[in-house]
């Protein structure tokens, strides 16, 4: 499959006091487009400093990092601000929702900083959330909530969907549909759909599964037979 995102020699150096750290150090790998693509690795590895380079959330201390053909590791703040906003969808572990809006409101509030969008309806239904419109994020539960936010994510057409620990607060049926949903994203939408996680056993259902340890990419599996999210055996 073509390259749709590459990292090329991409280092990333904090400095803490007198010391630097390179919390992403020298990583090279590709994804394709439409791609279901699965970050693992240990706490501390790099994973969400990776998935913050590529949302352009955060800038490299060098390399580059080619999406769909344009460097973001060399736009100005103004361009980063628009690729942020038309480019990718955000997934956090917490919904960051409003409480004092509705689900419908909390999706079309998108519409403030993207000109052209999706239709609200239609994004509802396929997140399964029509029957919830008009509810606010307390009346709803976790699962229900993750919904509404990758309704948000969706809603401006992003090409990229960046989840970071989506399934991290909610039990592990409810994680299933949610990661379920996602992958739905990829294989029915054709959106490029990252996920880092802790929990290896999604490497079954991934495309591409990329290692990560001490900042350097450990490893990179090229997965021939995904399965399904909910054949998966959890
Ligand atoms: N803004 C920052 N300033 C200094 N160090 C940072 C910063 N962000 C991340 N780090 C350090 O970089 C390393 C990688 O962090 P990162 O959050 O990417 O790891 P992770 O693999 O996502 O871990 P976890 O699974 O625990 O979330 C860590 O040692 C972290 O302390």
């Amino acid at each position: 499959m073509k390259s749709y995102i590459e990292f090329k020699k991409v280092n990333k150096e904090y400095k803490l006091g007198k010391n630097r750290f390179l919390a992403v150090n020298n990583i090279d790998f590709t994804i394709g487009k439409g791609e279901f693509v699965v970050v693992l690795g240990p706490s501390g590895a790099g994973k969400s400093t990776v998935l913050n380079l590529l949302g352009g959330m955060d800038t490299v201390t060098s390399g580059t990092i080619l999406v769909d053909g344009k460097d973001i590791t060399s736009c100005s703040d103004r361009e980063l601000t628009d690729y942020r906003a038309t480019d990718v969808g955000f997934i956090f572990q917490f919904y960051n929702l409003i409480p004092s809006l509705t689900v419908r409101e909390n999706v079309a509030l998108v519409k403030e900083i993207v000109k052209s969008t999706l239709d609200v309806e239609s994004v509802l239904e396929s997140v399964g959330l029509n029957d919830h419109r008009f509810q606010f994020p307390t009346q709803l539960s976790g699962g229900e909530q993750q919904r509404v936010s990758i309704a948000r994510a969706i809603f401006k057409n992003p090409k990229l969907l960046l989840c970071d620990e989506p399934t991290g607060a909610l039990d592990s049926d409810t994680g299933v549909v949610i990661l379920s949903l996602l992958q739905d994203m990829s294989r029915i939408e054709g959106r490029t759909v990252i996920i880092v996680t802790h929990n290896a056993i999604l490497a079954e259902a991934a495309d591409k599964v990329i290692k990560l340890k001490n900042g350097k990419v450990q490893e990179v599996i090229f997965n021939n037979n995904p399965i399904p999210v909910n054949e998966v055996n959890w």
